[in-house]
């Protein structure tokens, strides 16, 4: 599976320890940057992330800033990606069942370096469980299609 990794300064350690973590664990990662802790503005990096998802360069997206949620909702801006901000893994694991997201949302300042590894577990061997969640995934695209992205 490929996967696409990226991060703002807040972002930047805890992105170089989960590419390390997941290429040990057999996944091939594309790192969009940021490539160090020098002040950076986050909404570059989830457009970025989000855009690689949903032009299906990547499988998947992990997004990382300080708390997660700047870079969310960046990335969410981008028509076709569904970014979910999690600090835990029970939100990480509905999020694929429920909302087949496509970009996991991780804040470093919020989460410790073993948490983040467990959400990221979660989330990417979690599957999208389709029937009534994929209607309601249509439904949200056409909110999209309605604002004319
Ligand atoms: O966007 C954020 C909050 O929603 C991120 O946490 C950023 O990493 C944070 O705003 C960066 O803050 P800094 O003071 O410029 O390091």
């Amino acid at each position: 599976m490929k996967i696409v990794i990226g991060s703002d300064h807040a972002g930047f350690k805890l992105k170089e320890i989960l590419i390390d973590y997941l290429q040990e664990n057999g996944f091939q990662i594309i790192d969009l940057g940021t490539y160090s802790d020098e002040s950076v503005d986050y909404p570059v990096y989830g457009e970025k992330v989000a855009r690689s998802v949903v032009n299906h360069q990547t499988d998947l997206g992990i997004a990382i800033c300080g708390t997660g949620i700047g870079i969310g909702i960046a990335a969410n801006k981008v028509p076709g990606c569904r970014a979910v901000i999690c600090s835990e893994p029970y939100s990480a694991k509905m999020s694929r069942q429920h909302n087949d997201a496509n970009v996991l949302a991780i804040g470093s300042r919020v989460v410790g370096v073993e948490a983040a590894k467990m959400i990221v577990d979660t989330w990417l061997k979690t599957e999208f469980l389709g029937g009534r969640h994929a209607q309601r995934i249509d439904m949200i695209r056409k909110i999209e299609i309605k604002k004319g992205c």
